[in-house]
């Protein structure tokens, strides 16, 4: 890996504005405008900021689901744009993302076993008799016993689910995951114990982290460092602690002025 998991450079995305076919334009919406982040290799970075900030944009732009208007982006030391053009497979090996609802983000008429063996053999390039092998030990990192294999999705409870999804993100092989509010659809207590895996697995496979997230509190408990997105923008970056107590931009104070705060988050 290069130092740099994510560059992000000056990237806009704009919907709509286009021409409409009897006079007028669609109404633009600048989603993302000019935002440049970087997430170092093996460090945590949380994107937070309230509903339709572009948190959710730019995360989809990072994993190609969306085409940046304009700007850059490097994935692990390569142009994201230049990696789309070989395919989506060469994306997915190094990016995944996690989505907030587990159970709709997984396919209903599929076993956990077929779900797992897309990413692994297209992805990972695990044929063989290897598989099932790595299938097994996949499960073992999201403390998931053997015979969730032959399960479907809607036989789990949604922070087993978000297991699986998990598990689904790591057989891709890829190192950088994209975790567009991974916990924000499960109750409190499940949500630690999410966030707990989420930090061993981290130190386990080396991987990096861009964490999306409204949640101040999980957001405390989780990142290395914080960007605060205001309506497409980012108006603040720093070091967790840092932001947390003192934050310099109005906006990031107003935010942590509005969020109960649990002073006693930080796990570990
Ligand atoms: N496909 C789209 N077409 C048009 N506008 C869109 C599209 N996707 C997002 N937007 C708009 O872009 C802006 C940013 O949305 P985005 O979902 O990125 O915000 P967000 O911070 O992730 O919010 P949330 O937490 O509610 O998902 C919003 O005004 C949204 O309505």
């Amino acid at each position: 890996m290069s130092g740099n998991a994510i560059v992000i450079d000056n990237i806009t995305k704009t919907f709509g504005g286009t021409r409409r076919l009897f006079g007028g334009r669609t109404h633009a919406v600048h989603a993302v405008r000019g935002v440049s982040i970087k997430v170092a290799e093996g460090e945590t970075l949380a994107v937070v900021g309230e509903s339709g900030s572009g948190k959710s944009t730019l995360a989809r732009m990072l994993v190609g689901l969306e085409r940046p208007t304009s700007g850059h982006m490097a994935i692990d030391g390569r142009d994201a744009a230049e990696l789309a053009g070989t395919g989506p497979r060469a994306f997915g090996r190094m990016i995944q993302y996690v989505f907030q609802d587990p159970v709709a983000s997984l396919n209903p008429r599929k076993t956990v076993e077929q779900i797992l063996d897309v990413p692994l053999r297209l992805l990972a390039g695990h044929g063989g008799p290897d598989r099932k092998r790595r299938m097994h030990q996949l499960l073992d990192a999201v403390q998931m016993p053997k015979d969730t294999l032959e399960r479907y999705p809607h036989e789990f409870s949604g922070g087993q689910a978000q297991r699986i999804a998990i598990a689904r993100a790591l057989a891709a092989s890829a190192r950088i995951l994209v975790l567009d509010e991974p916990v924000s659809a499960l109750d409190v207590s499940v949500q630690a114990q999410v966030l707990i895996l989420l930090e061993d697995l981290k130190a386990e496979f080396a991987l990096s982290y861009l964490f999306i997230s409204h949640d101040l509190a999980v957001v405390e408990s989780i990142s290395d460092r914080v960007a605060v997105m205001y309506q497409g923008q980012v108006v603040e970056t720093g070091p967790s602690e840092r932001l947390f107590a003192s934050p310099q931009h109005e906006y990031t104070k107003t935010l942590l002025m509005s969020a109960p705060r649990l002073d006693h988050a930080r796990a570990g």
